[in-house]
This record gives structure tokens, sequence and C-alpha cells, in this order.
């Protein structure tokens, strides 16, 4: 993973443009390179661009007193010419830097974004994908507007500016230079104005954006719900309503556009007319030349023409500096994805603190738990729907942290470790198991296992993965979510995966619900057998059968353990754990 700086979470204008030129210094020499060279390059076509006018007024000065020398007029000419070609031409040039740049930086922050945001998602059950997504696909354009416009471009032009005034007032009475001045900073002002209040316009826009986004995710990875279910019409309906609702928030951001144009412009309009006026009115009383006279108006249109671009790339910062703001607030500082080393070899125990855990704005949850597993035992949580089963198994995977209470696992408590690390200490296999859209290899391979394709391929054959007769292919890919294997298919391909995993703490959510009993009883004692001394077990199941074998059992109920013990302690001590067994066995 890429490096980043600590803290993401900027929230003024200046301190998200602060962010990225840290960023931007941070990404290496590459980069530090294109930069100076971009800089050398918009520093060259200012010089041109202070020269191409002053040459010009030199031209028609000479034009203007015979005898007219042809070398000194053609020499001006091209001087004025070539300032004008050439600084456009390096502009142009320069490009091709910044283009490296923001593209280096948008991957930097993407990638920031997508390492902050992941663990998020993996922990809150709530990820907003589609949110992330649009965020994260109009980055690049949002970094062109702010790093290419307004911290790469505004401070040549500014020099530019002064430089040219520097070179007006020099020239003819300074009341020019002050006029020009008072012409240009008002209308960057105006622009600066227009931008400020646009932001809520572009921030609406990029809501309802961030909403289409958000909604076509959603209905592309719930397809078949949809068409199964006869819905296909409403819900393509809503996401017309909502590509609508972004067309009338982009019509309001436009029209706030529009207005801001015509205040700047008018505002520009006036000032160059009065130099005009001003100019001529002197020119015809013989205190300027005609030289000084177009070399002003040059000026006055060579820097307005320039600065009108700023303005449109202020009005559009808003919006880009918006969406800046939300993909650095992904960031969640730096990741270091090292070596996959267990923390300790050999299984560990697993206690449990007095821990408590509510979902967010729900009363659902986990309430004061406190147990011990020991260390190589094989452990099951039972209990009805929704008594708390999955929540319990994944605050002792680290998966969700207790609002109150510890998860110590082997001695260490699982608050101090790195989100990141805990797969160390203890792994947890989710309910519901979903694969990368990639090959079967690629899944059944995917780290932290260590098992070797051959042995994975004998077990998968023992395992009886596919039926009689047909060969392992494992270059076949599985589709979206692992979609072209059965459900049993699935959970057969992740626990062979998972029996190449050396973890202390091995945390099986209903792993093997969609087995039949026969596999199931196989694969159960295979996995026993491989992780014997080696992890301590913990399953959450519904088939108490499961339970009889158990070291230990969990039983939950209404968010509460219940009761904590054997199988057959549990049938003759408590009556709903006694009472769940003899329904199962009917
Ligand atoms: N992400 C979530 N946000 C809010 N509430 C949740 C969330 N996940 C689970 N719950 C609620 O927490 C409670 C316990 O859910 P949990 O999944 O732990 O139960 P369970 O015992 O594993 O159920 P089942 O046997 O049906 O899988 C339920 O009331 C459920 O609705």
């Amino acid at each position: 993973m890429a490096a980043t700086p600590p803290s993401c979470a900027e929230r003024s204008d200046l301190g998200v443009v602060w962010a990225l030129v840290r960023r931007l210094n941070a990404l290496g020499p590459g980069v530090r390179r294109d930069l100076i060279i971009g800089l050398i390059l918009e520093g060259v076509a200012v010089a041109l661009g202070v020269i191409g006018p002053l040459a010009l007024k030199a031209l028609i000065d000479a034009l203007s007193q015979p005898p007219v020398s042809s070398p000194v007029t053609l020499g001006l000419a091209l001087v004025f010419v070539g300032a004008w070609a050439g600084g456009s031409l390096l502009s142009t040039g320069r490009l091709l830097y910044s283009t490296r740049v923001i593209d280096t930086l948008s991957a930097d922050l993407a990638a920031a974004a997508l390492a902050g945001e992941l663990p998020r998602v993996a922990a809150s059950h709530d990820g907003d994908s589609g949110r992330t997504l649009g965020l994260i696909e109009r980055l690049p354009f949002s970094l062109l507007v702010v790093v290419d416009g307004l911290i790469w471009r505004s401070l040549p032009l500014a020099l530019q500016i002064l430089a040219s005034l520097w070179v007006i007032a020099g020239l003819i009475p300074a009341s020019y230079a002050a006029g020009l001045f008072v012409t240009l900073a008002g209308y960057a002002v105006l622009s600066w104005w227009g931008a400020v209040r646009h932001r809520s316009h572009a921030h609406l826009a990029n809501l309802a954006a961030g909403a289409v986004s958000q909604g076509l995710g959603d209905v592309l990875r719930n397809a078949r719900r949809i068409v199964l279910n006869g819905t296909l019409t409403s819900e393509v309906g809503g996401i017309r309503a909502g590509i609508g609702q972004k067309a009338v928030a982009n019509v309001k951001m436009m029209r706030s556009l529009v207005q801001m144009a015509l205040v700047q412009y008018g505002w520009l309009g006036l000032g160059v007319v009065g130099l005009l006026v001003a100019g001529a009115g002197d020119v015809g009383a013989g205190r300027l030349s005609v030289g000084a006279f177009i070399m002003l108006e040059t000026y006055a249109l060579r820097l307005a023409l320039p600065l009108s671009g700023i303005g449109f790339l202020l009005s559009q910062s808003a919006g880009a500096i918006a969406n800046i703001r939300d993909v650095l607030s992904l960031c969640r500082g730096e990741v270091e994805m090292g070596e996959v080393v267990p923390v300790r070899l050999g299984a560990a125990a697993v206690e449990l603190r007095e821990v408590s855990f509510h979902y967010a704005g729900t009363t659902a949850g986990i309430e004061c738990v406190s147990v011990g597993i020991p260390a190589g035992a094989f452990a099951v949580i039972v209990g009805p729907n929704g008594s708390g089963k999955s929540t319990l198994a994944q605050i002792m995977a680290g998966v969700f942290s207790p609002a109150q209470g510890q998860v110590v696992i082997g001695g260490v408590d699982l608050a101090q470790v790195d989100v990141h690390a805990r797969f160390r200490h203890v792994l947890y296999v989710p309910q519901f198991i979903t694969f990368l859209n990639r090959t079967l290899r690629d899944n059944a391979l995917y780290p932290p296992t260590t098992t070797t394709e051959a042995d994975l391929i004998a077990l998968l054959a023992q395992w009886r993965f596919y039926e009689a007769g047909r060969e392992m292919d494992f270059a076949t890919p599985v589709g979206e979510l692992g979609e072209r294997l059965s459900g049993g298919q699935i959970q057969k391909l992740e626990l062979a995966r998972v029996t190449g995993i050396k973890v202390p703490v091995l945390i099986l959510d209903e792993s093997t619900s969609a087995l039949d009993p026969m596999s199931e009883a196989r694969i159960l004692s295979d996995l026993r057998q491989s992780f014997e001394g080696r992890s301590t077990v913990v399953m959450v199941t519904h088939r108490l059968r499961l339970a009889q074998t158990a070291d230990c059992v969990l039983f939950m109920t209404a968010g509460r353990l219940e009761a904590y013990g054997r199988h057959h302690e549990l049938i003759e001590t408590v009556p709903a754990y006694a009472g769940l067994w003899v329904r199962e066995e009917e």
C-alpha cells in the first residue's frame, strides 16, 4: 500500500488544498521533478506573456515614426508572434507534466481512500459502496481542477499580472496600471464570491450524483432479486427519477454559473471599456502613443482571458474541493500490510470480559457477556435466530469493537491490535461467504492460506467438490461474489482454504450450513483433525448435534449468554436448551 500522511480529515477549503500540497510533496522525487519542470515551463510562458505586448508596442511605435527600418520591424514582429505562440506552446507542453502528477496523486488518494474504507465497510455492515465508487471516479477531474487549475495556474498568472502591471507603470501613466489592477482585482474578487455562492449548488449536485452511483450499484448487485420478483419497471423508474434529480441539481448549478459569469464579464467589460475610452482620449491628445495604447489593451485581454479560466476553475473548485474532502475523509492514515506471520503458533485461549455491544441506533446487540474458551477447544455458539450468535462471533474476531469490556486472545487484548493485524490472532469466516470475481485458484489460494494447489485439489476431491468424474478446473472464473458456484461448493472451497491457515483462533460462522449431513460430518472431522493443537475453533451453528461433540457450548438468547458448558450439562440444567435439543431431535 502507498504510504500516506497520517490525518486526512481536513475540513476547510484551504485545509484540503494544503493536504494536497503535502501529499504531492510526499509522492517522491519523480513527482517533484515533474512539478519543477512544469513550473519552469509555465514560468517561461509567463515571461513570454509579458514580452509579447511589449514587442507589439515597440513595433507599432517604430512603424509610426519614419523612416521605417525593415530588419527592426521584422525582428519585433517575430518577437511578438514568437512570444505569443511560444507561450501557448509551453503552457500546452506543461500539461504533459501536470497530467502525470495528477494521475499519480489520483492513484495515491484512491488507494489510501480504499484502504481506509474497506475495513470500515467490513466492520460496519452498512458500507455505501456506490457512493464510494462515485467519489473515487470523480476524483481525477476534481484533482485537475484544484491541482492544475488552482495550485499550478493561479501562481504563474499572479506573477504575470504583477510583471505586466510593473511594465505598464514604467512606460505609461501609472493610472493605467491602477485601472487595470482594479479591473482584474475586482474580477478575481467577484470570481471568488461567485465560487463561494456556488458551493451549496455544487454540494447538492455532488450528493445527487453520489445517490445515483449508489442506486446503480445496488440494483446491479441485486439484479436477480429485482428481475425474479417482477420489480424491474419500478426499480428502473427509481433510477431514472434519481438521474432526473441529479439533472435538476445540475441545472441549478449551471444557472448559478451563468449568473456568476454575467457579473464577472459585466465587470471586466466595464473595466476594459474604461481603459479604451481613457486611452483613446489620451492618444487623441498626444499624451499616449498608438503603440502604448495597443499594448495596454493587449495586456488587458491577455490577462483577462486566463483570469476568466481561473474564474471558471474557481466556480468548479467548490464541487471539486467537496469531492476531494470526501475522499480525504475516507483515508484513515497509513496502512502497511506486512508479511503474514502469526503472532504465536499454537492454539490460544479466548476470554470475553463483560463485553457489551449495540448496533448504532438500535437496542440489538450483546449484553455483558463474560466467558472463557480454553486454548485448543472446539466450541460452538448456539441459540435461536437473532439471539446474537453472529454478533458475538464477530466481536470475538475483532470485526466489531465492543462498547464495553475486553476481548483477550492468548493473553492479548484485541483492542490493542491494529485492525489490519487482527487476522494474525483470530480469523473470522463470515456467515455469507463471498468470492472475488477471479478464478477458482485465486479464491481457493487466497491469503493467508499456506496450502498448496495440489493439497487443495486432493482435499476438494475427497470432499466431493464436483460430482464424480468431473475434473477440477482451477482456471474457471467464479463469477461476481462466486455466483457460479453452488452454496455447498462455496463453503467447501472456503473451508479447504481455511485448513491451510495457521492462526491461534478460528471462528466459523455457520460455515457448514449449506452442506449435506454426510459432507458436513466428513468436513468437520477433517477440520478438527487439521486444527488439533494448532487453533482454537469456535463455530456458530443451528445444528445442536454438532454441540454434542464440542468441548464447550455457548448458548445465546436475546443478546445474552444464557448458559455455558458441555452439551449434556446444558441438557440437564437449562430447560430452554433442552427444549431446543428436543425440537431438533424431532
Ligand atoms: N448490521 C446490523 N445493524 C443493526 N442490527 C443488526 C445488524 N446485524 C445484526 N443486527 C441485529 O442484531 C441481532 C442479532 O443478530 P445476529 O446476526 O447476531 O443473530 P444470530 O443469532 O446470528 O441470528 P441467525 O441465527 O438468524 O443468524 C438481530 O436482532 C439483528 O437484527
